[in-house]
């Protein structure tokens, strides 16, 4: 077996056979293996002109197949397959081989490979791919960590399979180690964000306007030629106007309301937890997802809880529709400026250095979250690279403090209807707490020294302090 391979790919699902196939497309020779050899088979059967595929059976094959400085993209399943598939490859492997996990890692699953790879001369380079099966096909966004140096030889290669903006590549090296995957979580969590806030704001129109989806699909199409113009926004009104084929109703209308989840979504909060980083919208639409598959609990709240909403009285359909766009923009900028600040804390805590304008600018192509506003998220970063708060960035501040009364009528009218918005109010009382001159955890400081003296700070002098609450109520330094 020569090893004239450029690349290889390992697990040959939609994601793996599609970067293969993107690389083939490239001009690349590419090396592709599979568990079970049906689907390399069958990748070389029927895309074999799409380029130079280098089909093998077995692991020592297609290793051998590869020319040195090997670089091998595993595309499987994430967990205990990934590990699987690294011992398996292990024996094979020579020292400065690079092996790339492209699939959706937690991230410290990637630090502990990389380490594990490092003791052995390898190269574990954890990067995260988003675009789904269209995407890696035609360019997805790829972020990747791991050694900088392995970017040297891989980053060209990775750039040119991406996808482009303005010419520009939506791939660049994240930083070390986990970064790359870090990086992509939480571009999970935020396309979990972004998704509540477009299903919440097709519920308000439904109830709102009393339309059918089609209609509020044709909303969404004339939102998608404005500033919210996405990814998501754009598939939202195909899905919302598909009927389906066999009942005839609209398509969305006959699909269980209950979201699934594979984990990305549920990591970046319980990271952002660790963190201490408020990531409201990206929590409740996560819980959001959590709530609407607690069958019964909903089914015991159906048949319990009373309903005290009236009729929604939507007089002026043209200011309603308005309101809710405004408000879904103003409640998206909140979700991204969390997400941002997430990547912020992580990226000082582990010393990766991620530039958040840089990912802003990989993240306009390619992915899911793709979207016309994360070119204004890139020109913030340029504007001030140590912005605290997205938020606040003079663009932002400007747009959201202009639809600030249409989110507010927004989200008091849902409560007062009965329609629940947690991602939309969450995000507005962020708003109001980040923008808040005092606030109530004052309360909170005084009650936790008074039942267990965990001391608290004053406003008018430096220190820390305890009084004695069940004593003479005397205060001193703790
Ligand atoms: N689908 C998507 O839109 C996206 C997916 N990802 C990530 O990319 C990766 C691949 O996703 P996808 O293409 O959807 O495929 P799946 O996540 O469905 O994984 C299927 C692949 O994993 C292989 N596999 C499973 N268990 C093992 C094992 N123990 N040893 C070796 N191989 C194994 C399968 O081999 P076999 O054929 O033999 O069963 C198959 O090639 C995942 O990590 C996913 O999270 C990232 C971005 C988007
Ligand atoms: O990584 C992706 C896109 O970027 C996947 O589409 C994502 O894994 C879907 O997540 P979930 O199944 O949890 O909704």
């Amino acid at each position: 077996m020569s090893a004239r391979a450029q690349i290889g790919v390992t697990g040959l699902a939609v994601m793996g056979r599609n970067l293969a196939r993107n690389f083939a497309r490239h001009g690349y020779t590419v090396a592709v293996h599979n568990r079970s050899y049906a689907k390399t088979e069958s990748l070389v059967a029927d895309h074999g002109t799409d380029g130079d595929f280098v089909p093998s059976e077995s692991t020592a094959d297609f290793v051998a197949s590869i020319a040195r400085p090997r670089k091998i993209v595993i595309m499987v399943k994430a967990g205990g397959p990934t590990d699987a598939v690294i011992d398996e490859l292990i024996p094979h492997l020579e020292e400065g081989d690079v092996v790339i996990d492209g699939g959706n890692a937690h991230f410290p699953d990637t630090i502990r490979r990389e380490r594990k790879l490092a003791d052995l001369g390898l190269h574990f380079v954890g990067m995260g791919v988003s675009g789904g099966e269209e995407g890696a096909l035609n360019g997805p966004s790829i972020m990747p960590g791991g050694p900088k140096e392995s970017y040297a030889t891989l980053g060209p290669i990775l750039e040119d399979i991406s996808a482009k903006v303005d010419g520009v590549p939506c791939c660049t090296w994240v930083g070390p180690d986990g970064a790359g995957h870090f990086v992509k979580m939480v571009h999970n969590g935020i396309e979990y964000a972004d998704m509540q806030l477009i299903a919440e704001a097709y519920d308000l129109l439904r109830h709102g306007l009393d339309a059918d989806a089609a209609e509020i699909g044709k909303i969404f199409e004339e939102w998608n030629a404005g500033d919210l113009e996405s990814f998501l926004i754009e598939i939202t009104a195909d899905v919302l106007q598909h009927v389906d084929a066999e009942t005839g109703k609209a398509f969305v209308d006959v699909v269980l309301d209950q979201a699934e989840q594979k984990g990305t979504g549920r990591w970046t909060v319980q990271n952002a937890l660790d963190l201490g980083v408020p990531i409201t919208g990206i929590a409740e639409a996560t819980f959001a997802r959590a709530l609407s598959g607690s069958v019964p609990q909903r089914e015991a709240g159906r048949a319990a809880l009373a309903s005290d909403a009236g009729t929604w009285d939507v007089t002026d359909r043209d200011a309603f529709v308005e309101d809710v766009r405004l408000a879904l923009y103003a409640s998206k900028v909140v979700a991204y400026s969390q997400g941002f600040d997430q990547i912020a804390a992580a990226s000082a805590e582990s010393g990766w250095g991620i530039d958040r304008g840089a990912m802003a600018r990989i993240w306009r192509g390619g992915c899911i979250i793709r979207a016309k506003f994360l070119n204004r998220i890139t020109e913030a970063y340029e504007r001030d690279a140590d912005l605290p708060l997205l938020i606040a960035d003079p663009y932002f501040a400007d747009i959201v403090g202009k639809g600030l009364q249409a989110w507010r009528r927004v989200v008091s009218q849902a409560a007062l209807n009965g329609v629940p918005t947690p991602a939309f109010s969450s995000s507005l009382a962020y708003y109001d707490g980040v923008r808040a001159e005092r606030l109530p955890a004052a309360l909170i400081q005084a009650q936790r020294d008074f039942f267990g003296a965990h001391t608290y700070r004053r406003v008018d002098k430096d220190g820390t302090f305890h009084t004695e609450w069940s004593g003479d109520r005397t205060e001193h330094d703790a």
